[in-house]
């Protein structure tokens, strides 16, 4: 996906994204971070086609999200900062409600769910209603009907906001198997998830690139790296530490 010279300026004038240009590949987990109201969910609502452009554009597998929204969302998946969730429905009906709505043959359906409902170690849920689920829980639903149906493109708005160590860990997890043939944009305020999970990462601020490339590269190019510092106790002192006389030792 090749975001391009994206900008976004609301009716109040505010210009939420400013010029952006940023590149996320396949196979790859891109973390995208910011601080808060540095433009993420406004660039990602572009991305979705919920907020329309106000210049540049995105090409997603080289489809303009000006002019070919109807294609790409038959491949586009999108997990929500809020969790979007049926409280009629059960967690397996989410999932093959997505499926269906991306027209995935019925027995391929049925694997492709009975598959990520044991990924997500939830298959006593399998028949349970979304409203009677744990947050953790509804937030795994929702990260899993983003790429139910053969997604490729995969976007994550903060999707282990809320949620314990233990359902992150899964959901984690999940991105990790999941991310192959897909490419994965995902946003977070965690760094240990951006930098454990993202094959990139890039950073922006007042809706522009700062910096973009993976961990490694980024502390490199940015960080002071690590300082060690080491107290070092006299003979003396360490000899009277443990009993001993100070003279003795030093002889
Ligand atoms: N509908 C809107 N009208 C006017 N300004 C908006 C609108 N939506 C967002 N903004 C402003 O645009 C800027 C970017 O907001 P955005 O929600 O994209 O940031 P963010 O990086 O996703 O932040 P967070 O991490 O808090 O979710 C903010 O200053 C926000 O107040």
């Amino acid at each position: 996906m090749a975001i391009q010279n994206l900008s976004k300026r609301f009716p109040n004038g505010k210009l939420a994204v400013n010029g952006l240009n940023v590149n996320f590949y396949e196979d790859q987990i891109t973390s995208f971070l910011g601080h808060n109201g540095a433009g993420k969910t406004t660039t990602i609502s572009m991305l979705m086609g919920m907020l329309p452009v106000s210049s540049g554009t995105a090409k997603i597998y080289n489809h303009d999200i000006r002019t070919d929204m109807t294609t790409i969302r038959r491949s586009l998946g999108v997990c929500p900062q809020y969790n979007a969730l049926f409280d009629k429905l059960t967690v397996e009906e989410h999932m093959w409600f997505y499926s269906q709505l991306k027209q995935v043959p019925k027995d391929l359906a049925q694997l492709e769910i009975s598959n990520m409902i044991v990924d997500l170690g939830i298959p006593h849920k399998r028949t349970s209603l979304a409203n009677t689920l744990s947050g953790g829980m509804q937030r795994k639903l929702s990260v899993a009907m983003a790429f139910i149906g053969g997604s490729r493109t995969v976007i994550l708005d903060e999707p282990t906001s809320g949620v314990d160590p233990y359902s992150r860990r899964s959901i984690w997890e999940l991105l990790i198997k999941y991310k192959k043939g897909r490419t994965v944009i995902l946003t977070t305020h965690y760094m240990d998830e951006a930098d454990l999970l993202g094959d990139r990462i890039a950073i922006i601020a007042a809706g522009k690139l700062q910096c973009c490339g993976s961990s490694v590269f980024l502390k490199n190019s940015f960080a002071r790296g690590y300082y060690l510092s080491l107290d070092m106790k006299s003979a003396q002192l360490q000899a009277e530490d443990i009993g001993l006389d100070g003279d003795r030792i030093r002889g």
